[in-house]
């Protein structure tokens, strides 16, 4: 039927038809989120559904390694080494960078990290450990020179803060960003370009080539220009779409990224 040949539904059964939410009009419908939706679905993930960090974690970085895969792949670089800067924040955006550099390495990529602000918990400890153990540097100090960026990476990710940021950018992060907003390679930024206000943006800030919006866009993500935005984040259950309204495309067949 109409229903299954849109959006992939086969077998019928009494499948409830979902047409809705098929086809690339209906981009339109997918929900931004502002700041506190955010928060609430992702306590309400950690809470109500019990989820572990660990787990959506996990799954929000291989969503982020496997976007950037697409947009970028390794045949593109021009250079000898597909070497990729992923910058870490101090929370949970944070976590997806070390995440999504583990599995860039096992993808064929060069990662290395910064990660200024390690937290001290077990969960981003383990994280650190398996990176070091599978041979990704973690560089001592941040290169100040936009011009070092640009010629030793062809890539940079932006993992440094995600929905929790509020206010001015502290230290040691304000001297990153503005390097960062010299750089000529192009910058993926995990969840939210970094230095943005979640919902409002920032005209000033950061402009990446790539976001990759996990669960569902932030606010701020209309006023992304660059090339390349996908969704990640294939975790969310459908009471817990259809209680917030996220009218959330359908992932094709198994990925786990979709490009809006
Ligand atoms: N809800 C979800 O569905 C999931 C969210 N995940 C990730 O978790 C992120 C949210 O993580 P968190 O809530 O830990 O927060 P963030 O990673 O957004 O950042 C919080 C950290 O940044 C610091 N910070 C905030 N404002 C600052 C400022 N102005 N200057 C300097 N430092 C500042 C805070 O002190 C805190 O250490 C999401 O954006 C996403 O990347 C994923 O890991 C897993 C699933
Ligand atoms: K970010």
């Amino acid at each position: 039927d109409t229903c299954a040949r849109i959006a992939g539904v086969t077998g019928g059964g009494g499948a409830p038809c979902r047409k809705y939410r098929a086809g690339p009009d209906m981009a339109g419908g997918l929900k931004y989120l502002s700041q506190e939706e955010a928060q609430a679905v992702d306590e309400e993930l950690f809470n109500e559904y019990k989820f572990s960090v660990d787990q959506l974690m996990e799954l929000a970085g291989l969503s982020c390694a496997t976007a950037i895969a697409k947009a970028y792949p390794i045949s593109s670089f021009t250079s000898n080494l597909p070497s990729v800067l992923v910058v870490c924040g101090p929370g949970n955006n944070g976590g997806d960078g070390l995440v999504c550099a583990r599995h860039l390495k096992l993808f064929g990529y060069e990662p290395a990290i910064f990660y200024p602000k390690q937290p001290n918990k077990t969960l981003f400890e383990n994280l650190c450990t398996q990176c070091r153990k599978m041979d990704i540097p973690f560089l001592p100090e941040f290169p100040q020179e936009a011009e070092v960026i640009d010629g030793a990476y062809s890539l940079v990710i932006d993992a440094i803060f995600g929905f929790s940021f509020k206010g001015a950018v502290r230290e040691p992060f304000g001297s990153i960003l503005n390097t960062l907003k010299q750089i000529t390679i192009p910058i993926a930024s995990v969840d939210i370009p970094s230095g943005w206000d979640v919902e409002k943006g920032n005209k000033e800030g950061i402009q990446p080539d790539m976001l990759i919006s996990l669960t569902a866009p932030k606010q701020s993500a209309h006023h992304f220009t660059g090339r390349y935005h996908y969704l990640g984040g294939r975790f969310v259950p459908m009471a817990l779409q259809e209680k917030y309204k996220l009218n959330l495309p359908l992932y094709p067949d198994t990925d786990c990224v979709l490009k809006l």
